[in-house]
């Protein structure tokens, strides 16, 4: 399957001094990963090892040093200057959903507010038959439209979060951390709603994690970060199973004592 997006020799350095930002930090240092339609790909590493950054470059809101990320052969500059039809291609799912989403605000305006941002996605007709749609399709009741997202637990709200990225008709999903703030249990159905929607969608993941066990039960290929950099790419039973790199191995030893099945 050909590739759907495409990351090549991505590097972003935070702070230090001019435009080579001499003495800076490179929290990414040469990144490549591609996505194939319907694919997931796991980006795994401990924290700070720039699993974020990449992702935030992905959806525009990180400008890289150097190096590209396009999506269908299509360059993609900052979030602000995709064209609209890749703005929406490209959706994220963040960790904590009481923080990305507006506490105040009720579940229907939320998403209304994603299809006036893409108005090419919003319906043509019936917008209260295409909300409840929507809210199915995430395993939530039509009756959460009126409630605001404060009032909703943890994972009805991340399952709004994931409803709104769904609203617009995104092929890539990006998923940073997107289970790890919730329950175990929790964590465990918007995980089965994750690879549900992928088949339903047609759905990419991105998913980004420090969980290995969570990994094992989603991703396709797995690509483990360190330090900014990728040490070991591969399908997910080989990179987990018959690890090659130390690091990796270290990983998954630390993810065993914890009592995972990675
Ligand atoms: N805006 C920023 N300004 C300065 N340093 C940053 C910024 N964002 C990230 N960093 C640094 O870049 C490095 C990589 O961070 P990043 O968040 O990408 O890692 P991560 O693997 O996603 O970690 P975590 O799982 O903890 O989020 C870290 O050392 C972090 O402190």
């Amino acid at each position: 399957m050909s590739d759907m997006l495409e990351v090549s020799d991505l590097r972003v350095t935070f702070g230090g001094r001019g435009r080579r930002r001499k003495g800076g930090l490179a929290a990414v240092d040469g990144v490549s990963l591609r996505v194939a339609p319907e694919e997931t790909l796991a980006v795994v590493g401990e924290s700070g090892s720039g699993k974020t950054t990449v992702a935030r470059c992905v959806v525009g809101l990180q400008r890289p040093d150097s190096g590209s990320v396009t999506f269908d052969g299509q360059p993609l500059g900052p979030a602000g200057r995709r064209p609209p039809e890749l703005q929406r291609a490209i959706q994220m799912v963040f960790q904590d959903p009481r923080s990305s989403l507006n506490p105040r605000m009720p579940v229907a305006e939320l998403i209304g507010e994603a299809w006036r941002t893409h108005p090419a996605s919003a319906p043509a007709g019936d917008r209260a038959e295409a909300l409840r749609r929507v809210l199915a399709d995430v395993g939530l009741d039509a009756d959460v439209a009126d409630r605001r997202a404060g009032d909703l637990s943890g994972g009805q709200c991340q399952r709004v979060s994931i409803a709104r990225a769904l609203a617009v008709g995104p092929r890539l999903l990006v998923c940073d951390e997107a289970v790890s703030a919730l329950d175990v249990s929790v964590q465990a159905q918007i995980l089965r709603l994750l690879v549900d929607l992928r088949r339903s969608h047609r759905l990419a993941l991105l998913f980004i994690s420090h969980d290995l066990g969570v990994v094992h039960q989603i991703a396709d290929r797995v690509a483990v970060m360190r330090r900014g950099t990728v040490v070991e790419e591969g399908p997910a039973g080989e990179v987990l199973g018959a690890p090659r790199h130390e690091y990796t191995r270290t990983l998954l030893d630390a993810a065993l004592d914890l009592g995972v099945e990675a």
